[in-house]
Parts: structure tokens; sequence; C-alpha cells
């Protein structure tokens, strides 16, 4: 938790949160806050709302009405501009079907974030394998996407999410399309990391066992959070 003066304020706070896609609302007043280091899990029947508000939370898309802050800042009224630089250097993304370049191999895909940030390819290769070790990749470092099991490639977009040292992972259904073993090792993967880093994790998920891996559950229901509670 951050402290800006004597007010104790949470590191990402969402606020009656209203979107609206044409005629469809996908978000009705939805609250949320998540606090420096912790794992929340968003929980909800489909369509009630819960990927529209990660988007909103990660600023990817602006909500229609309501504030989004991260750590005391709105973010739904910073410039374009810091806003994508926030993006790259606080926040890292994961969502269901990882997102990995097909046509890199792994040890590629997991250091081209650093390569964006400046680091030279030597050193961004370094980093990676260190990375794709530490989610039990690194055999799989040369291969493709197409060519590593969903798991595996779940781990290496968790690698890819993460070496940058963000504050905030956003995690969209991440295990959505694995089976219940794959599963756990990319839960056990991410927790674990997210903990010895200190990473807050905006965890979206519709199975009550990924969800026991978070400190805290939300549950969404029609655009909006209905319900909070701590996760077993
Ligand atoms: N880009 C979009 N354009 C149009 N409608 C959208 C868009 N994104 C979301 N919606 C609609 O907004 C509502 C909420 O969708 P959202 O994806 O946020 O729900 P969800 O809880 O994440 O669902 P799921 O679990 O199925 O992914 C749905 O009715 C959806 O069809």
């Amino acid at each position: 938790m951050n402290t800006k003066g004597d007010v104790t304020v949470p590191l990402l706070e969402g606020r009656g949160l209203v979107k609206a896609y044409g005629p469809t609302q996908a978000l009705r007043g939805a609250s949320v806050r998540l606090d420096e280091g912790e794992i929340l899990a968003v929980t909800g029947t489909s369509g009630s709302g819960k990927s529209t508000l990660l988007h909103c939370l990660a600023g990817i898309v602006g909500p229609d009405e309501g504030s989004v802050s991260y750590a005391g800042e709105r973010l739904d009224r910073l410039p374009e501009k810091r806003l994508s630089e926030l993006r790259r250097t606080e926040f890292g993304v994961v969502f269901q079907f990882g997102q990995l370049i097909p046509e890199l191999t792994a040890l590629d895909n997991v250091a081209l974030p650093l390569l964006l940030a400046g680091l030279t390819r030597a050193d961004a290769h370094t980093r990676a394998g260190e990375w794709l070790e530490r989610f039990g990749v690194r055999g799989q470092a040369g291969l493709r996407p197409g060519e590593m099991s969903g798991g595996q490639a779940q781990r290496t977009a968790l690698a890819r999410a993460l070496i940058t040292g963000p504050k905030v992972v956003f995690a969209d259904e991440p295990t959505g399309a694995l089976d219940s073993l794959a599963s756990e090792q990319v839960m056990t993967a991410l927790v674990h990391t997210a903990r010895e880093s200190g990473t807050a994790v905006l965890l979206i998920t519709h199975d009550a066992q990924v969800a026991a891996y978070a400190d805290r559950e939300v549950r969404m229901a029609d655009g909006a959070v209905v319900a909070v509670g701590v996760t077993a």
C-alpha cells in the first residue's frame, strides 16, 4: 500500500466504472481495489464484465464514467504517451492464449520487452534464459509457441510479462485453455514469482481452484462487483 500525504491509497483502484459497447452495458458502476503485492481473483459468470474491468484498470480502454487511479494518479486522465509508458514499465499482461509472437522462439519472446527497454541482445538473452529457467521452460528456449504445449507457452508468456519487474500483472483467464495439471503449474509459477518480487496480480478466472490461489476474491454480476471475500 502507498501513502500519499497522510492518506493511504491502494496501488490500483477503479471507482464507479461504467462502460458501454454500443447497446451493451459491459460495466454498470463497478468498483474494486488492489493493494501492493496483493493477488486478487475476479470471478463471475460469462459476460458479467470481468475482462472489461481488467481493460479499464490496465488503461487499455477508457471508462465512460468513473475513475481509475494507479498509486493515486488518475489513469483515465493521463495523456496516451504517459499511459503507454506506464503500461510498458509498471504493468504486465497475460491473456488466455498467451499472445506470444508465433515467429519468435520462447527465448526471443521473453527477451523482447528487454530489447524494447534498450538492453543489448546479449544481456536480454541472458536474462530471458534465467526467466525461462524460473518458469521451468528453459528446455523449450529454442522452440516457437506452436511447438510448445499450452502450459509451456503460458509459462513462457508469464516470464515475458514478469521479466521487466512490473508492479501489477493483469492475467485474463491465464489457465482458461489448460488442463488441471498445466493450470496448477502455471498458477504455482505465477504466485511464487509474484510473491518473490512483490508484484500485485489481478487474476480473472471462472475456475474456483484457480481463484483459491488468490489472497482475496471479488465476484462480478451484470457489470458490477457484487461480493467480496477472502479465499481459503
Ligand atoms: N469490444 C467489445 N465490443 C462489443 N461488446 C463487447 C466488447 N467487449 C465486451 N463486450 C460485451 O460486454 C459484456 C461484458 O463482456 P466481458 O468480456 O467484459 O465479460 P466477461 O465477464 O469477461 O466474460 P467472459 O467470462 O465470457 O470472458 C458482454 O456482453 C460482451 O459481449
